[in-house]
Formats: C-alpha cells, structure tokens, sequence
C-alpha cells in the first residue's frame, strides 16, 4: 500500500494483511512525508514488511540518503530514471529493490523494457495522466500488457480497488499489486474498510488459485 501517512493507516494495512508500505517523496504529491515523518512511521513496523520510497526524479545522493536514514529496503521511480541511474543504485545497496514505474496509456511513454531488465527488481505499471506522476486514481487498458513485453516482476498500479481488482489480476497475472487513492477517505488517509476489504477480495483469489493449482496438480488417481 503506497501513500502511508499516518500511523493507524500503517496499522491497519498490516493487519489487513499488505506485504509493504510505501512513502512518498514527492513534492507535488498531497500523500508527501518528511524524512522525519517516513523514519518514524517506519519505526513502528514489524519485521517482514517492505518499506518502499516513492520518488520522481531525485537526486541519486538524496535516494540513497533517504534509504539510510528512514530504513527503506525498496525504491520506486516515478520519473525519467535510465536504466544506468537504477543499475547504480541497485548494486550501490546489496538487497536494495529497485522498482521503475511507467506509465501506460494512449500517449504511453515509450519504453525499451529489455533496457531496464539486469537493471531492475520489478516494473511497476501505473496509468498515463497527462501532467501526473501517480496516484491519479485511474487505471488503463490491461489487455496491453502481454503485448509490452516485460520480462521482470510486474506490479500492477492505477486506480486499484475492491470493484476492479480481481478484473485486474486475472488480466495482468501480476507478481503484486499496489494500492493507494482506491483505499483513501481523503489523499494520504486511508479508509480502513475500503482497504480490508479491498485486501481480503485479494487474499480470497489467491487462496482460489492456490486451491485450483493443487487439485490441477493432483497425482491422485481419478475416483
Ligand atoms: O500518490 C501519489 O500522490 C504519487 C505521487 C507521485 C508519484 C507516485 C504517486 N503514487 C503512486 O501512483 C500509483 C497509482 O496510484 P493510484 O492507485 O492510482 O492512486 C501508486 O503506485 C502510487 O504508489
């Protein structure tokens, strides 16, 4: 879950059941925290969950500034990173994960994803808003997905919410999802029913496709 404000929202995505939080670091953004505010919030968490830096754009020495000093363990580009800056920082950090974002739509920005393969951890998919890096709410056409050729860990952005995700899922297959305006009250307060709820659609289909790979796998014999 990205856009983690406050600590009762961190709370309450944990015991939802997210793997991961995310904080912004993006000036524009109304979900921005300070360095202070992201090092303290990343205090409270228990072991095991990631802590994501969302960023657009930024200086290479304030990203790895800010990995050190609030604990991140994972960093999510938003802006025009090559695949040179997000290879320097990957191997800058032994087990530091490095996620570049980018944006699909109709004026999609032009992409060589084979260029950002040794360069990456995953490919976050998010939707093209003119003028917007992220957290727009909106979600784009998932069928393009297959046909872009992605031969890292998708995460799937954009719009994600209890209504759409399992739409989402089944036509992306991706390795995680990432929520944020589809689970808010307000920008940077998370509703905590939108996002049980949201969380438990998502851990229900999991646990069906679990179910349908091992009755698919089965080496009982037929009765
Ligand atoms: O949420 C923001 O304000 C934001 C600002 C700048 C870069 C990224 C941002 N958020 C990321 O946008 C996607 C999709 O969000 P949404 O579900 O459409 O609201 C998500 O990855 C956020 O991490």
């Amino acid at each position: 879950m990205c856009g983690t404000t406050r600590e009762e929202d961190a709370r309450a995505a944990i015991a939802a059941g997210v793997d991961g939080l995310g904080f912004i670091f993006v000036a524009a953004s109304p979900r921005q925290v300070t360095p202070d505010q992201a090092a303290k919030l990343i205090e409270t968490l228990p072991p095991f969950i990631a802590r994501v830096g969302v960023f657009r754009d930024a200086d290479e020495e304030e990203i790895k500034y800010l990995v050190d000093y609030c604990g991140l363990t994972q960093v999510q580009l938003h802006g025009n990173e090559t695949p040179a800056f997000c290879r320097r920082l990957r191997s800058w950090r032994r087990g530091l994960s490095v996620s570049k974002a980018v944006r699909i739509g109709p004026a999609a920005e032009l992409v060589d994803f084979q260029a950002f393969h040794d360069a990456v951890d995953s490919i976050m998919l998010d939707t093209y808003v003119r003028g917007a890096a992220g957290g727009t709410g909106r979600s784009f056409d998932w069928s393009v997905v297959p046909s872009l050729g992605i031969s890292r860990p998708i995460i799937l952005a954009g719009g994600l919410h209890a209504g759409n995700v399992v739409a989402a899922i089944e036509a992306v297959r991706p390795y995680a999802i990432d929520i944020n305006s589809g689970v808010e009250a307000a920008p940077g307060r998370k509703d905590h029913a939108l996002l049980h709820q949201l969380v438990t659609t998502v851990r229900r289909l999991e646990q069906f496709a679990g179910a349908l790979r091992s009755s698919e796998n089965s080496t009982d014999p037929p009765v």
